[in-house]
């Protein structure tokens, strides 16, 4: 015997942090819409998805925080499109090996009773599966305590989760400013207190204690206006990383992105898709936009 055990994992919230020091903290989405394609001079089938992801990869890898492939826009195309995916998640892998790494938060949003939340954690969490990058995005709708697995697999992998808590669309707010029943064990977050509220106590209790930022992060939309103050919602509490999508095509910038996160701001990966793909095919073109982006976050988030 050596002695010598295996190299410890990095946690994600900690790898994540380095990333948005080195970068700025901006996550370019990659959501190849079919508008996108054609307006890149592509066709919408397998192969013009697989040219136009690799792409953005090739232009940002290693120049962003992160990238967010959005597996909706794969899954439209069937199984050719899952593979492509799969190639994306190995690029931008490949990319974030590199001492400037961009981390992949694949945007999945899986949310399903435990015994089969499980099986997407193998799926987007375990090492080795094709479809695992740094980070995905859950739904906590059928009980923040369905996705223990989840919670579990990636806390052993190194991975992170982003938990959905105020969602950038309007229509997040039946759900999430709703008030629970109670009674309420999170700590924080009182019976009666609002769902969001809840979602980010239930994180704040596995992030409790974790340097630099904790790996169980939230979703938070950049358009949310005053949500977090009205739904009594404890970012800074959260101690992990929020993801801000909004920004750009929803119509959020960096007024929304200083004024929505107050004290918690510096943990914010600000997340934009459309508003940066827009600017391609050009490779140069692309990274211009992407910088730009990053500054404004940059500016918005950590002046
Ligand atoms: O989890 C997400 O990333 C997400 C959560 C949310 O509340 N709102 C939201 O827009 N998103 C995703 O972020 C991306 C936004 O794209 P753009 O509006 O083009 O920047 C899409 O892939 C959405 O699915």
């Amino acid at each position: 015997m050596s002695g010598v055990g295996p190299t410890p994992v990095v946690p994600f919230g900690a790898r994540l942090a380095t990333a948005m020091d080195e970068h700025g903290p901006l996550c370019v989405g990659i959501d190849p819409h079919a508008s996108l394609l054609q307006a890149w001079g592509l066709r919408d089938d397998v192969d013009g998805l697989r040219e136009f992801s690799l792409r953005v990869v090739d232009a940002l890898g290693g120049k962003v925080a992160a990238v967010k492939p959005q597996a909706a826009f794969f899954e439209r195309h069937g199984s050719r499109g899952l593979a492509v995916l799969e190639e994306v998640v190995a690029a931008a892998r490949a990319a974030g090996s590199s001492s400037t790494g961009t981390l992949t938060i694949v945007d999945a949003k899986r949310g399903d009773i435990g015994s089969t939340m499980g099986a997407y954690a193998e799926a987007f969490l375990a090492d080795g599966s094709p479809l695992a990058g740094d980070a995905i995005t859950v739904s906590p709708y059928l009980g923040f305590g369905s996705l223990q697995p989840a919670v579990e697999l990636a806390a052993a992998t190194g991975r992170g989760l982003f938990v959905l808590c105020l969602t950038s669309n309007k229509e997040g707010f039946e759900v999430q400013h709703a008030r629970t029943a109670g009674p309420e064990d999170a700590p924080g977050s009182a019976a009666g207190g609002t769902v969001a509220a809840l979602m980010a106590a239930r994180a704040a209790v596995l992030n409790a204690g974790a340097e630099p930022l904790g790996s169980v992060g939230l979703v938070v939309g950049a358009t949310i206006g005053d949500a977090v103050r009205a739904t009594g919602t404890d970012l800074v509490a959260v101690n992990g990383p929020l993801l801000a999508p909004g920004v750009g095509a929803q119509g959020a910038g960096e007024r929304e992105l200083a004024t929505t996160f107050g004290a918690a701001r510096r943990n914010v990966l600000a997340s934009s898709s459309r508003a940066v793909l827009g600017a391609g095919p050009d490779r140069d073109d692309l990274v211009r936009a992407a910088r730009t982006a990053a500054r404004e976050a940059q500016a918005a988030l950590r002046s």
